[in-house]
């Protein structure tokens, strides 16, 4: 593991922000920190950074133990949520500011700041001010300057959060094509689950102070292990064994003998919809959504979400047989009620 959080703690006075929260981050891996509001992915992502002290715990980068060093001196390159841009300096002066501090000459500084901007796709605003960018161009600036000085670690705290829905989606691509063509570790703090589930190598999802799951996208998205992390990774069905026998009998038997609640967890499009005069559903509404069709279904147990692609020949009122196939299901331990192990 190239960087490695063992049993990080913090505690601002009788609240336990981090409890114990331990994660590692390979070589070129593009990590995203995941969970609600107040869960502690900052919180974990300064310490990390050095802006913070551990209460207990270590941190590692191949293998050296980074408490004793300042933040400055750990070589890591940060963005913030807010374009934390120097506000006086040029485009160029901002990307080259890292450089010039390390006294590097001027020609190397011009010619890297000239490669960055291509890097980003703005050659054309080096000599402009921060404050005539929009907050998109703004966060690409913030990236150059964080990458100039070829950091061993990137850390982006909520980068995307202040821009709207497509400048949004488009620096989400921009981000993943520069971290992969150069390879650097990066770990990413969002709340946002589309966001961790189209940029991520690994997510690390978090809630109270602690790590619930760890995965590539597709594990926690298809094999959540808890209710939390099946809610929180999208829309999900979540049946207790009760409800499964009512509607979907043939599923109990992949339901595994472990201790605690356990709830079948079933994803909108893993539902099969058949038009059926005695089916035992009946479709409540449909909502058009583009590329699907997203299905409220009431059935015997309660109401189903449900969606289709392409041609689906469901209407409205429509009486409907539903089945899902044996491997599309995925039992989850019932945390709702599980103790909060951070909570104050
Ligand atoms: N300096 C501080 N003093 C006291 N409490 C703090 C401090 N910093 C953070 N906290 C608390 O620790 C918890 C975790 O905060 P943190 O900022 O890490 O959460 P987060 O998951 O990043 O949330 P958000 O997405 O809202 O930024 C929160 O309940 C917060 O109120």
């Amino acid at each position: 593991m190239y960087l490695t959080v063992r049993d990080a703690t913090k505690t601002y006075g009788q609240f336990t922000a981090l409890d114990r929260v331990s994660i590692g981050i390979e070589k070129g891996e593009f990590v995203c920190l995941l969970g609600p509001s107040g869960c502690g992915k900052t919180t974990l992502l300064r310490l990390i950074a050095g802006l913070a002290e551990l209460d207990g715990g270590e941190i590692t980068l191949e293998g050296a133990n980074l408490s004793e060093l300042p933040a400055r001196k750990r070589g890591f390159g940060i963005v913030f949520q807010s374009y934390s841009l120097f506000p006086n300096m040029t485009v160029a002066e901002n990307i080259g500011y890292g450089l010039k501090i390390r006294g590097t000459a001027r020609g190397d500084i011009a010619a890297r700041v000239a490669e960055l901007l291509e890097l980003v796709k703005l050659p054309q605003v080096a000599q402009k001010l921060p404050g005539q960018l929009s907050g998109g161009q703004q966060q690409r600036i913030a990236l150059a300057r964080a990458i100039a000085v070829n950091p061993r670690v990137l850390l982006l705290d909520e980068p995307l959060s202040a821009l709207d829905a497509k400048v949004r989606a488009e620096l989400r691509d921009e981000i993943r094509h520069v971290q992969r063509s150069l390879g650097i570790p990066t770990l990413m703090v969002t709340h946002d689950q589309e966001e961790a589930l189209a940029l991520a190598d690994k997510i690390i999802c978090m809630n109270h102070g602690i790590v619930v799951q760890a995965g590539t996208p597709e594990d926690l998205y298809h094999r959540p292990a808890t209710r939390f992390v099946a809610e929180f990774m999208g829309i999900s069905n979540l049946l207790r064994p009760e409800e499964v026998s009512v509607l979907f009998p043939d599923l109990l038997a992949s339901r595994p003998a472990a201790k605690g609640a356990q709830l079948a967890c079933i994803r909108p499009e893993q539902i099969d919809l058949t038009p059926a005069e005695d089916g035992a559903a009946r479709v409540r509404n449909i909502s058009f959504l583009g590329n699907l069709r997203r299905l409220e279904v009431e059935s015997p147990i309660g109401l189903l979400t449900v969606e289709t692609h392409g041609s689906n020949p469901c209407r409205t009122g429509q009486r409907v047989a539903l089945s899902v196939a044996p491997d599309a299901c995925t039992w989850v331990l019932d945390d709702a009620s599980a103790p909060k192990a951070a909570q104050a």
